[in-house]
């Protein structure tokens, strides 16, 4: 059987067939997903200290952050592959400016959901360390550096997208897939897939390498939503393998 045979056998997604030099057909629910590396970046969801470090944003406003240690590993495994199979690596940074001013005020709905300007206003003595550039809050986490070569954005909300160079930093390069990894799967990482979706990018969560905000269930929700809707979702061992299967037998 020819293997565009067997890809249709095995029902693939993905605007090639694996077969091509630098193609592979990545394990991935609800279907394997055939994808050109050359078209390929990584992104690394806003893996700040606010997000997955204790005492950070997301554990001063009361979320669980004590299972995050893993998605650093995981990520790192995911970040070293990509790295040396030259798969660029994206980082977004979240957050704004030390007055808030790009948070927005009452007239932005952002005031109003936005869980750290709300923990700030509860604890007044926290303002100026949340999510505010030059914090420790908004520095990446130490074992995620990024490294020469890696490509980091500011936002200022959850979409990826919304109001900075992403679309253009990626379609400059001709990327037609976005491989994610990063907090929180339910807001950054899912509305940026989301959005990248409608912009004609393939998404795929890397899921053991993402974490939610709220109970586990949510994680669930949110990596059920993004392969039926938008999407596909893989693990890291499977991703990293098939990358490094592809730079070693050259294809
Ligand atoms: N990075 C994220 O997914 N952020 C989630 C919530 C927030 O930034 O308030």
């Amino acid at each position: 059987m020819s293997v565009s045979e067997q890809i249709s056998e095995l029902n693939v997604a993905g605007y090639c067939d694996g077969s091509q030099p630098n193609e592979i057909v990545l394990p991935a629910k609800p279907e394997p997903l055939a994808i050109n590396l050359s078209e390929t970046a990584v992104i690394v969801v806003d893996m700040q200290n606010a997000y997955a470090t204790k005492n950070g944003y997301l554990d001063r406003a009361g979320f669980d952050i004590s299972s995050t240690g893993p998605v650093i590993e995981q990520t790192a495994k995911v970040l070293n592959v990509a790295r040396n199979a030259n798969i660029p690596v994206v980082y977004f940074q979240n957050g704004w400016d030390r007055e808030y001013t790009e948070a927005g005020g009452p007239g932005s709905p952002n005031w109003y959901k936005s869980n750290a300007l709300k923990t700030m206003r509860k604890q007044p003595e926290l303002m100026g360390t949340l999510l505010a550039k030059g914090t420790w809050d908004y520095e990446l986490v130490e074992a995620l550096k990024p490294q020469s070569g890696d490509i980091v954005i500011p936002k200022t909300r959850y979409s990826g997208f919304y109001n900075t160079n992403l679309d253009s930093m990626l379609r400059s390069r001709g990327i037609k897939n976005l491989i994610f990894t990063g907090i929180a799967t339910n807001v950054c990482v899912e509305s940026t897939l989301r959005d990248g979706f409608f912009l004609e990018y393939f998404g795929v969560v890397l899921a053991d390498a993402t974490h939610q905000a709220g109970p586990d269930a949510i994680q669930e929700a949110s990596l059920y939503n993004i392969e039926t809707f938008f999407g596909w979702v893989s693990d890291v061992d499977t991703f990293c393998v098939q990358v490094m299967e592809a730079n070693t037998s050259g294809k």
